[in-house]
């Protein structure tokens, strides 16, 4: 057995909710199975909570919020301190979970899912130590205070990235919150739970329902007790959670899905651009909703741009996830592995020129949801390749042949998550990038930075998460007039 199952099994808590500080069995009685993608096995079965257990959660966090909302910043600050070494105390169990349940190669694992997940429990540590809860402006108090209870609904693809850039945040704004991790990619939710515990959380604070998007995910957005919902996943779901979240009038915060363009200027260094780019869309095995999978290149360097594309490619290690050497395992369920293999074809029958990859598995990979690394180019702005969010590792480039045109291909999608420009010239950089209708841009590849808000334009969302402006998500604005008056005037 898998060190992780059988560590959650030994505890019982495979098929526990956690409420009110405490593991207990669900109302619900559902069972699900966790599938490794690498091998299509099941490798555990949880039980489902339903919308009695969410009831319960949601009651034992609105008790909570009497306290917790008025605690000490200092001691929010600690408690998050206590989580943040924990997670990290336990990152191989993380890289393991993570790996098993949604196919993450373990060095990947190890290297970008678990620490970039730690940090925004940093993060939000420190924002909260210097974060002005109380200003005064023309005589006016300004007052920020938590929004309340609520609830998390995150993806599978950075299963415990996603839990951590809601949980931080919410906690240290000194809301109370009911956690639901994707049905998919339960182990590492688990096991953050653990964390909370252990690190102290009081009764209430933090609590988690596994369960799915139809019944745990709908009962939370639409229960009255509920003051705010964030969900990360894809714009269905989003607008499914928002439908049900209006009639009670509460805050949804969306992240969504994405269709970033990565533009390379003609002066852009090539042979350092193009490769960073293929890695960055194929990053997490094309499976991050602001992977820039369209590389949107000029005509007069197509040749050029595409050699160093396949080039790239060829260089992924596709494997188990198992293997320190593997860069890129499977994608994570049957319907994703169903649904790539089905674009590709779409991108083949539309007309677009395969330049690697294509349909079917990589040779010598015959079980398991691998996908081979697909690049085509000459990709037309209309065809599905480049509207689509493919969710796999599949690039699109498309050629252009003036600037105000790359910028038009970049802003044709309903999304507006991220995006990427390339040039040796920083002023002209900018100028393409001021254009693009996204929440984030990314000049020359650089490094990722938890302060940077991320959150989408257009159908990518409305919410920002990460750092100051992640903080702010949680917390609602009170105006006191008269607050510094002695006398009444
Ligand atoms: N913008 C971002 O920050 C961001 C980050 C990561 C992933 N994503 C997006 O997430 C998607 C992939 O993740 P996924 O396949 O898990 O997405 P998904 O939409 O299938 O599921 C996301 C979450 O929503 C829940 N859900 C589904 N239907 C629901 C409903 N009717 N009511 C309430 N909750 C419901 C699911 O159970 C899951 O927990 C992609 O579209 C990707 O772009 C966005």
């Amino acid at each position: 057995m898998h060190p992780v199952i059988e560590r959650l099994t030994n505890a019982g808590h495979l098929d526990r909710v956690f409420i009110g500080g405490e593991w207990s069995a669900p109302a619900g009685r559902a069972r699900i199975a966790v599938i490794d993608p690498s091998t299509e096995q099941a490798v555990a079965e949880i039980t489902l909570g339903n919308a009695q257990d969410v009831d319960a959660a949601v009651a034992a966090a609105r008790e909570a919020f009497v306290t917790w909302s008025v605690t000490a910043v200092e001691t929010r600050a600690a408690l998050l301190d206590r989580v943040h070494k924990l997670i990290l105390e336990r990152a191989e169990s993380f890289a393991q979970a993570i790996s098993l349940e949604m196919g993450a190669a373990i060095g990947m694992a190890r290297r970008n899912q678990v620490p970039v997940a730690a940090e925004h429990i940093r993060v939000a540590r420190d924002v909260l130590r210097g974060y002005p809860f109380l200003v005064h402006r023309e005589g006016v108090a300004i007052l920020r205070e938590p929004i309340g209870v609520c609830g998390l609904i995150t993806p599978w693809n950075w299963p415990l990235y996603q839990i951590t850039a809601k949980v931080g945040p919410a906690l240290a704004a000194g809301c109370t919150v009911v956690l639901k991790p994707s049905e998919l990619s339960p182990l590492s939710a688990l096991l953050f739970a653990e964390v909370m515990r252990d690190a102290g959380i009081p009764a209430g604070v933090f609590n988690l329902v596994n369960g799915d998007g139809p019944e745990v995910g709908a009962a939370l957005s639409a229960h009255p007790d509920v003051d705010m919902v964030s969900i990360t996943g894809s714009t269905r779901a989003g607008v499914l959670v928002a439908q049900a979240a209006a009639p009670t009038v509460k805050r949804v915060a969306q992240e969504l899905g994405g269709k970033s363009p990565n533009i390379v200027l003609p002066d852009a260094d090539l042979p350092r651009a193009i490769p960073l780019g293929v890695a960055a869309a194929f990053r997490n095995v094309g499976q991050s909703c602001s992977a820039p999978t369209r590389m949107i290149v000029p005509r007069e360097h197509l040749a050029e741009v595409e050699r160093l594309a396949a080039e790239a490619a060829s260089a992924l290690i596709v494997g188990d996830p198992r293997s320190p050497q593997t860069t890129h395992g499977p994608v994570a369920n049957r319907a994703q592995f169903n649904r790539v293999q089905e674009i590709i074809e779409a991108g083949m029958s539309e007309g677009a020129r395969l330049l690697c990859g294509g349909p079917g598995r990589p040779p010598g990979l015959e079980r398991g949801f691998y996908i081979r690394p697909t690049i085509f180019s000459s990709v037309q702005p209309r065809m599905r390749i480049a509207q689509e969010e493919i969710f796999g590792p599949v690039l699109a480039i498309i050629p252009y042949d003036s600037v105000d045109e790359a910028v038009a291909i970049a802003n044709n999608t309903v999304y507006g998550l991220g995006a990427h420009v390339q040039s040796r010239d920083l002023a002209a950089a900018r100028a393409v990038a001021a254009r693009i209708r996204s929440g984030q841009v990314h000049i020359n590849h650089p490094a990722w930075s938890p302060h940077a808000p991320f959150g989408g334009y257009k159908r990518s969302g409305n919410g920002r998460e990460y750092g100051v402006e992640g903080l702010q998500e949680y917390l609602e604005t009170k105006a006191i007039l008269g607050y510094m008056n002695e006398e009444p005037t």
